[in-house]
């Protein structure tokens, strides 16, 4: 496996032995997104004897690729089931992107839309990016089967539902931890959905999934087969961001199949994440047949 090499123009900056395979971190210049950008590649020991799918790993606010890989515990599982996980930042990076004092804006908030409002709309692109972009680098580098599925935490749980509600021939499957699923009504998303699509409303409904779902279903297109979501109930963003009711209930209003587990004593952290994961992996690894 250490055959795995990165393409021309992309440079490996971490290489571990991890379960049998490999935890990199790979970085790359986008030019898409006008900076350098790291990305985390978990590579499983079945990648030596063949072609194995994709889990895209979709990180929360302030996150870089560095707290999944290091706190999630995703190798071990990942190694048993034969799945490449990729995690890449949460946003562009870099002296000349645009940022903000606050946490849930700029550099670590990108929210996964593509800007259209200045001073972001120079970089901000996030939505192509893990859509269309990384996976177009990785998935040449790689022995990839051609199968693939998104989850994510957070803010990365929102994005996971919207580029799969958005893309169901793309991704298998999808499931998150502790979703925003209804931006456009909640404090994280009013204001991030503001600074970066502007204050027409009507323009965030791309990147709502509770939105997404709907339309989904008045349009006449077909439901996603499943959706995974935990929800800690000690989470102390509950009810304030995050409000899995309102997903539950659009889901059930449009016939969308969706697996909703409320997790007592659990908080937002990566304690909760790190004690769903392997349920989440394997369900993964079900649908995408590895
Ligand atoms: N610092 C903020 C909260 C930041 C936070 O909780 N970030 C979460 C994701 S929240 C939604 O997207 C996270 O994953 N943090 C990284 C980690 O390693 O825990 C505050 O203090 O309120």
């Amino acid at each position: 496996m250490d055959t795995i090499t990165p393409p021309d123009g992309v440079s490996r900056i971490e290489h571990h032995a991890c379960f049998g395979g490999w935890q990199d971190v790979w970085q790359h210049r986008s030019p898409l997104l006008g900076c350098d950008m790291r990305f985390g590649l978990y590579l499983p020991p079945q990648l030596e004897k063949g072609p194995c799918p994709i889990v895209y790993w979709l990180s929360g606010l302030t996150c870089s690729e560095q707290n999944f890989i290091t706190k999630a515990g995703a190798q071990r599982v990942a190694a048993e089931l034969g799945l490449v996980v990729v995690v890449p930042d949460t946003s562009p990076r870099g002296e000349g992107v645009a940022d903000d004092e606050n946490y849930d804006l700029g550099q670590g908030a990108g929210f996964y839309v593509n800007a259209t409002e200045a001073p972001w709309d120079t970089h901000y692109r996030m939505y192509d990016y893990v859509v269309a972009e990384l996976p177009a680098l990785v998935e040449k580098a790689l022995p990839f089967d051609g199968r693939r599925s998104v989850m994510g935490h957070s803010m990365g749980g929102h994005g996971a539902l919207v580029v799969a509600l958005r893309n169901p021939d793309r991704y298998a499957c999808a499931s998150a931890f502790a979703p925003i699923v209804a931006p456009s009504e909640v404090p994280w998303g009013r204001k991030a959905l503001t600074a970066y699509l502007g204050s027409n409303e009507a323009h965030w409904a791309a990147y709502d999934a509770c939105k997404l779902v709907a339309a989904r279903a008045r349009e006449g297109r077909p439901p996603l087969a499943e959706i995974l979501i935990d929800q800690g109930e000690d989470d102390d963003f509950l009810g304030v961001s995050l409000t899995p009711e309102r997903f539950e209930a659009e889901c059930a209003a449009a016939g969308q199949p969706l697996t909703l587990r409320r997790q007592p004593g659990y908080d937002h952290s990566y304690y909760f994440i790190a004690s769903f994961l392997p349920e989440h992996l394997a369900w993964h690894a079900e649908r995408l047949g590895s």
